[in-house]
């Protein structure tokens, strides 16, 4: 009897799974608008040339391969602070953010998830909203949280249900953890106004729970860095204290790079020595250091004003593209095809993603016949498309819901 005969065969990933499936298709139309990863106007993977001037400064410099200190390149974790926390805020200025390098953001959540689960002095529940980007669950499951869920999207208005979301966290017990995307939620695009944000800052301050911000797309919701952080630094200047987890794979364009950063704002700097060698006894025995490569590319364009300059100018053309084809889908669906429903929330929604409101039904009917391809949820990745398949992709949408 072989020692794994009782292994069972597990189900695709419902997000890489469906690439999978877009490559096994040889159709000239197909089209894959499943991960979340950008696409230029010719549908092809896009290196930024901010990327590729950081990287010949790096091979010019002849680095050595040493390992990285345990919490990742020192430049890298500062800078990414400072790009999400802003220049000014109080707890950077105390040095009291303990930050480390993460395998990206997938890996800046696991590190969160360990540390919440060994030191968080309050309940280990943490509430994702409903729905949430699919790998969360999982994630947080295996580094021992108990995951529950908050009201988030209202189908009806395909919108944000900001009274469930109120309801369901004001009802949560206190000291439980709450994960916030930071901009450009995944999967339905719809984030909270700036002044919803307020309010759940106070409800989140009242009923004592404590925010995990993910921001995997700082940048790319709104072209403007700043701007896509708003939450993350209203609550830091509100007093909370967070837990952040930062991504480089879309706005830095460093997917297969693996770079981002995980970070908890403590109460001053002697705290946030202790809380930096706790981070460092769960990343020893995780993977021990992170990658050299996409650390150095990243603090190169964030150490130098004008390659971030550059950066900043080319996140803004991958968010505006991205705009450009919601606002081109909106009117090809509601005036050219004069598609049955209502459309608008494909131009309202923001961030890589849109969710369309297509059933799981129409999903299996647009990549069968239409050989289209998107997440069963009906969400779509707006880089997916472009001058040459957004005709043809309304059309099949058109199509499929007649
Ligand atoms: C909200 C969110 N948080 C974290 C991550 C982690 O990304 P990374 O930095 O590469 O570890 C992603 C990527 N999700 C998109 C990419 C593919 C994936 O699922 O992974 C997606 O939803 O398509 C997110 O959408």
């Amino acid at each position: 009897l072989s020692t794994w005969s009782a292994v069972p065969a597990g189900p695709p990933d419902p997000i890489l799974g469906i690439t999978e499936a877009f490559k096994a298709d040889k159709d000239p139309r197909r089209i894959n608008l499943g991960v979340g990863a950008y696409r230029d106007e010719d549908g092809k993977p896009y290196v930024l040339n901010a990327v590729k001037k950081a990287e010949e400064r790096i091979s010019a410099a002849k680095l050595d391969k040493e390992y990285l200190p345990i919490t990742g390149l020192p430049g890298f974790t500062s800078n990414a602070a400072k790009l999400a926390y802003g220049a000014d805020s109080v707890p950077r200025n105390q040095n009291a953010i303990a930050v480390t390098q993460s395998i990206s953001g997938t890996g800046a959540l696991r590190i969160g998830g360990a540390f919440l689960a060994r030191h968080y002095p309050h309940s280990k529940t943490i509430y994702v909203p409903s729905p949430t980007w699919g790998n969360h669950i999982p994630l947080f499951k295996d580094s021992g949280l108990e995951v529950k869920y908050y009201r988030y999207f209202d189908k009806k208005t395909v919108g944000l249900d900001f009274e469930g979301l109120k309801e369901d966290l004001q009802n949560a017990p206190e000291g439980s953890i709450v994960l916030l995307h930071a901009c450009a939620h995944n999967p339905t695009g719809v984030d909270p106004t700036q002044s919803q944000w307020k309010d759940i800052s106070d409800f989140v301050a009242e009923k004592k729970l404590f925010p995990f911000f993910d921001m995997a797309y700082q940048g790319f919701a709104s072209g403007s860095t700043d701007r896509d952080a708003f939450a993350v630094r209203y609550f830091v200047s509100q007093g909370h204290q967070i837990a952040l987890s930062q991504s480089f794979a879309k706005n830095m364009g460093l997917y297969g790079e693996r770079v981002g950063a995980f970070s908890l704002t403590t109460a001053n700097e002697e705290e946030r020595k202790r809380v930096d060698s706790q981070l460092k006894i769960i990343v020893r025995p995780m993977y021990s250091n992170p990658p050299l490569h996409g650390a150095h590319i990243a603090n190169t364009i964030l150490s130098d004003p004008e390659l971030y300059q550059e950066w900043e100018g080319e996140v803004k053309g991958m968010a505006d593209r991205i705009i450009n084809m919601r606002e081109r889908l909106y009117q090809l669906l509601s005036n050219d095809f004069r598609t049955p429903g209502e459309w608008s929330h494909v131009k309202s929604q923001i961030g890589m993603f849109s969710f369309t409101g297509l059933n799981k039904e129409q999903c299996k009917v647009l990549a069968e016949k239409a050989h289209i391809y998107m997440t069963m949820d009906g969400r779509i990745s707006m880089a997916g498309l472009n001058g040459r398949n957004i005709e043809y992709f309304a059309k099949s949408v058109d199509a499929a819901v007649r």
